[in-house]
């Protein structure tokens, strides 16, 4: 019998975990940031707020965001006018609608992933699933494993409500089990829908107004390992994933909260966050670099920031004196897209190696950061891999 050193030691993957493939998706109904304000206060009955749908006109205009994807269209909200209430007993209905779609909308991100990924569905051995819009067991993840064809012995976990940050903790605990198990490919789905949080406007509660103004739907899929397959089928290694960490910012447990409630989800973000992420990202990428054993150049570096808002781009671009474009990937996911929580820092990933393709970024290292209730900064240094540059 073999020790159980031997037999851990056995299990380990060789070389560093890596992201192998990416896909994204979004719903089919899109919403012109320039038109929102009216649509949201004429389909919530609340035109009499005229002083609120200013503010968020003022908001749309200076979110940065061009236009945003949503499951929930005009045709289901007429079935469901009670959403609109968030007084209402609306949880059950919400679930019932998000328990569909939030599993299929990953799939379809998946399906792109796995195609990309060139090897068959049931290859995966371990599946990661994040999503704000769960309240169901069993959860997102077996309905996704089953819509995809994954075996019965695929390893799941559900990562429920960790909000913004959760695309980034799902690719860490992704390079974890892809170098701790020799062969592990881990698929990562983050799928996220608003319907959860959808609801008209009070006075009292501007940070409902700020949110309908910037979250949008998504999911995205990345497929992680380690010792990329080179014979018969090819693996290609994206991003290797060297180094990650995760911080909590002390005191800020009210800042970015989410609490299921009878009328949906109830979503708190206070004006702070901000100016919190502004004080605390340096610190966090220092001590990240330190603990790593080596120092780094802002500038020098790729950059995959969760675009969390306009304004906390342009802190972050400030805070470490970015050139011109160092966000760019951030800037145009947020435009395209708006903040679709966890799954937006792929969409940023996915939009990196796209400029990295056209030569419009070259740096070899880089960084992932992503933002959650917490607040949680999860950090992760990457390395570009040459795959990137020749497509
Ligand atoms: C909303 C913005 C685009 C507005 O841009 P500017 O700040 O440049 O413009 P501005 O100061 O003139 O603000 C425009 C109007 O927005 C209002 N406003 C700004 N921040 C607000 C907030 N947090 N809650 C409520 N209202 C807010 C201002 O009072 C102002 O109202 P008036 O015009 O009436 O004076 C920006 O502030 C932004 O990007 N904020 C970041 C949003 C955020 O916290 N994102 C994190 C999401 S959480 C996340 O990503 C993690 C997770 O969810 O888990």
């Amino acid at each position: 019998m073999a020790t159980v050193h031997q037999i851990r030691r056995a299990q380990r993957a060789d070389g560093p975990a890596a992201v192998l493939a990416i896909g994204t998706a979004n719903p089919e109904t899109t919403m012109l940031q320039g038109d929102y304000a009216d649509y949201y206060f004429r389909v919530t009955k609340s035109e009499h707020h005229a002083d609120l749908k200013d503010k968020l006109k003022r908001i749309c205009k200076k979110s940065g965001i061009e236009k945003r994807h949503l499951h929930l269209d005009e045709e289901l909200l007429a079935a469901h006018p009670d959403f609109s209430d968030r007084t209402l007993p609306t949880l059950d209905a919400r679930i019932e609608i998000a328990s569909a779609a939030v599993p299929a909308l990953a799939a379809s991100a998946a399906a792109k992933a796995i195609a990309e990924w060139g090897r068959p569905a049931s290859d995966i051995t371990h599946l990661i699933v994040s999503t704000y819009s769960g309240g169901k067991a069993p959860s997102a993840d077996l309905r996704l494993a089953s819509l995809l064809g994954l075996r019965p012995t695929v390893s799941r976990t559900i990562l429920s409500l960790n909000g913004c940050s959760g695309g980034g903790r799902a690719l860490q605990i992704a390079k974890e089990l892809a170098e701790n198990n020799r062969g592990a490919r881990v698929l990562v789905a983050c799928s996220e829908i608003t319907l959860m949080a959808f609801y008209g406007p009070l006075e009292d509660r501007l940070d409902t107004i700020l949110g309908q103004g910037i979250f949008g739907d998504g999911a995205s899929a990345a497929i992680v390992g380690a010792d990329p397959v080179v014979v018969g089928t090819v693996e290609r290694p994206l991003f290797e994933m060297a180094f990650a960490t995760q911080t909590t910012i002390p005191k800020t447990e009210g800042d970015i909260s989410m609490q299921l409630m009878k009328g949906g989800l109830d979503f708190h973000l206070s004006t702070r966050v901000p100016k919190l992420l502004k004080s605390n990202i340096e610190r966090c990428l220092l001590d990240t670099f330190d603990l790593l054993g080596v120092s780094a150049m802002w500038n020098d570096l790729f950059w995959a920031i969760h675009p969390g808002g306009r304004v906390i781009l342009d802190h972050v671009e400030e805070l470490l004196a970015l050139d011109d474009g160092k966000l760019a990937a951030s800037r145009r996911v947020l435009s395209e897209f708006g903040n679709m929580s966890g799954a937006t820092v792929i969409f940023v990933l996915d939009e990196l190696r796209r400029r990295m393709a056209r030569g419009e970024e070259v740096a070899e290292w880089g960084v992932m950061m992503a933002f959650g209730p917490g607040i949680t900064i999860e950090t992760m240094v990457l390395h570009a891999t040459c795959n990137l540059q020749e497509n």
